[in-house]
């Protein structure tokens, strides 16, 4: 297995206040990798250092080899790192099928989605075909062409997740994926993100447990804005300071 993303000596300081803290990190590619910690752990500033939202005070942030430290957020998306947002950037007064529709012409034709929004897009079959593969890929056929309004929680968060896939990227970064969902909804949750994670990298910050070590492969906990420890479900589960620090409380 080769690193599709890597983190070197990874730091940010807010004023006095150092959040994420020499970090090195490797996300292998294919993995389906979970960072956990404490509340105010850094595990948003490490995602929005590694998604270009933020710039690290000090280290390096290497997507397939390549130094992003600098690139904007759409160049990182671009270069093949998406990330699924805690908070919903869907449409919510577009169907499930539009909203696909335009994150693949956003990926396709930056800066000008609304140019197509009500022009080309009704005849653009290969577009559409496109769209419903992704649409069906996240488990939403039969709501295709609802109205995202009107989506039970659970099924937004699908869409989301087709929206990530939707930039063809090939990390997805999912970030606290099962926050507010019912338990059924987090089981059908985690079977999807399996079921994507089959020919993805998947890396996904979150505070269910269950989710956490029913999924990864691997884990990162974060603790003060340093690695606290890392290893598989079974390892972070037996390590002492990890039970002390967080899974103890
Ligand atoms: N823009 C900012 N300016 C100043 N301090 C910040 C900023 N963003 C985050 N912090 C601080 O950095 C630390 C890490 O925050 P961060 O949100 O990354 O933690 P987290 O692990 O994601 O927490 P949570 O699980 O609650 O989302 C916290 O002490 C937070 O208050």
């Amino acid at each position: 297995m080769s690193a599709v993303l890597r983190t070197e000596g990874l730091t940010k300081e807010f004023g006095g206040l150092t959040a994420v803290e020499d970090v090195d990190f490797e996300l292998e590619e294919n993995e389906l990798h979970c960072i956990i910690g404490p509340n105010g752990a850094g595990k948003t500033t490490f995602f929005n250092l590694i998604t270009g939202g933020l710039e690290p005070t000090e280290g390096s942030v290497y997507l397939s080899g390549e130094d992003i430290v600098g690139k904007e957020p759409r160049e990182i998306v671009d270069q093949g790192l998406a990330r699924s947002f805690q908070i919903s950037q869907l449409f919510n007064g577009l169907t499930v099928m539009e909203n696909i529709r335009l994150a693949l012409l956003g990926a396709r034709e930056r800066g000008s989605i609304f140019k197509f929004l009500f022009s080309n897009i009704e005849s653009d079959e290969e577009l559409k075909a496109e769209a419903y593969d992704i649409v069906e890929r996240v488990r939403l056929g039969e709501e295709a062409d609802k109205e995202v309004s009107s989506l039970a929680h659970g099924k937004k968060r699908n869409l989301e997740i087709g929206v990530a896939l939707s930039t063809g990227a090939d990390v997805l970064l999912l970030d606290e994926p099962a926050a507010g969902l019912t338990t059924a909804e987090t089981e059908e949750l985690m079977d999807l993100i399996r079921e994507i994670g089959k020919d993805r990298t998947i890396l996904l910050v979150e505070h269910d447990m269950n989710l956490v070590m029913g999924l990864a492969e691997t884990i990162t906990v974060l603790h003060n804005g340093r690695v606290l420890a890392q290893g598989s479900p079974d390892t972070i589960r037996s390590d002492e300071t990890v039970k002390e620090v967080y899974l103890g409380e």
